[in-house]
């Protein structure tokens, strides 16, 4: 089970290994009885997107909740399809590869492309052995593989997760392991498939404060010894933070459906180009970075918008202190800053005709 063996493809040139490109994702919602004959509500979970992952990459997703930050990361591993735009891995179009129109297997593709939930109990079947559940994804795909093989390669898996002795947490059901050791075997069960993505979506959120970091240290460890690039949800900007500055990556922020910021963690804490960048700051206490940020908000309303009507223009500028009424009419593209800093506000473009345009009035 090399490496070079099971990645499921070549690169196609210089193609980054995933390129998520305008990607939308709507949700028509549920319609009552009265509304049977209206048109559906869509919820623009994701909408206009655009980011690229690389090999051995960190990209930490940050947001409130209803942001879109699930949406987008399955969908960056193939477990929800786009509405629009697309995502290609190594240049294969996804979605593309699933109806045989490329030279790839789908089958390989979402092999290559994992996910660990938060609540990994959930994930695990209650009436198998630990090593029945991890047996089971390497007899799919390697059949070839002996049943002696398969074991020795779980007991090695479960040690570099930190489960020792691996023979006797093998052994055991889900319900005798702790939630920090579920989430190991979550992990674990992952790694077999020598991911080249593994999506770990508020994956140490159910965990006590005490071993958060101890399990975002196991995650990047693995990332480095297994070459796997992680994206990384997380509603705390502060774990962002240090998921991202630990594994060489970038935080990205997000804002109802759009990817608002992009950049290096320490730069983008540090000056935050976007007023949303600052209301997280503000609301971590750990990160606020001076007296003058105590206190109010840095917003002029607290309410989220509603998802099925997004504002006009920016969609921060019902919130946004530095508002202005251009903001109400164009949507700000995410430019290039710096350094791979990107954010999509015209405060950041010096002759935009926002600095000639009023500030909107409460
Ligand atoms: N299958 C679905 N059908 C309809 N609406 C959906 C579906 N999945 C998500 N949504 C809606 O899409 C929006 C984005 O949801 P998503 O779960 O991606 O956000 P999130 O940032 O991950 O939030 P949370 O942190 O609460 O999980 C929300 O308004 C949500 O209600």
């Amino acid at each position: 089970m090399s490496r070079a063996r099971d990645t499921a493809a070549d690169s196609d040139g210089d193609a980054p290994l995933i390129s998520v490109n305008d990607l939308e994702v709507h949700f028509e919602t549920e319609q009552g009885l009265l509304e049977m004959f209206d048109d559906p509500d869509v919820v623009r979970a994701v909408d206009g997107v655009s980011v690229d992952i690389g090999e051995n990459d960190v990209l930490a997703l940050v947001g409130e909740s209803g942001c879109g930050k699930t949406t987008l990361g399955k969908t960056i591993i193939g477990l929800q399809e786009p509405t629009g735009g697309s995502i290609a891995y190594r240049g294969r179009d996804i979605w593309e590869t699933k109806a045989g129109n490329t030279d790839l297997s789908f089958d390989d593709i979402r092999s290559s492309l994992q996910i660990i939930h938060q609540d990994p109990g959930s994930s695990l079947n209650p009436n198998r052995r630990i090593v029945e559940t991890l047996s089971e994804p390497i007899r799919l795909t390697h059949p070839d593989i002996s049943a002696g093989e398969r074991r020795s390669r779980i007991y090695s898996l479960l040690e570099r997760v930190g489960m020792t002795p691996p023979r006797d947490f093998a052994s055991r059901y889900p319900h005798q392991l702790s939630g920090g050791e579920k989430q190991r075997v979550a992990l674990a069960r992952a790694l077999l498939m020598n991911p080249d993505v593994i999506l770990a979506d508020e994956a140490i959120s159910a965990l006590d404060v005490s071993l958060r970091v101890e399990m975002m240290d196991l995650m990047l460890d693995l990332q480095e010894e297994f070459d796997t690039s992680f994206v990384f949800i997380s509603h705390d900007l502060s774990n962002a933070r240090y998921f991202a500055a630990h594994g060489n990556g970038r935080i990205g922020v997000m804002y109802l459906g759009n990817l608002v910021e992009v950049g290096p963690p320490d730069r983008l804490i540090s000056d935050p180009k976007h007023p949303y960048t600052e209301v997280l700051r503000w609301a971590t206490p750990n990160l606020a970075l001076d007296a003058s940020e105590a206190g109010d908000p840095p917003m002029r309303k607290i309410d989220i918008p509603d998802p099925v009507n997004p504002p006009s223009g920016c969609r921060f500028h019902t919130r946004c202190p530095e508002a202005r009424t251009a903001c109400t009419r164009e949507q700000p593209e995410l430019r290039t800053l710096e350094d791979g800093h990107r954010a999509a506000c015209f405060r950041s473009e010096s002759d935009h005709r926002y600095w000639e345009s009023d500030p909107i009035e409460d």
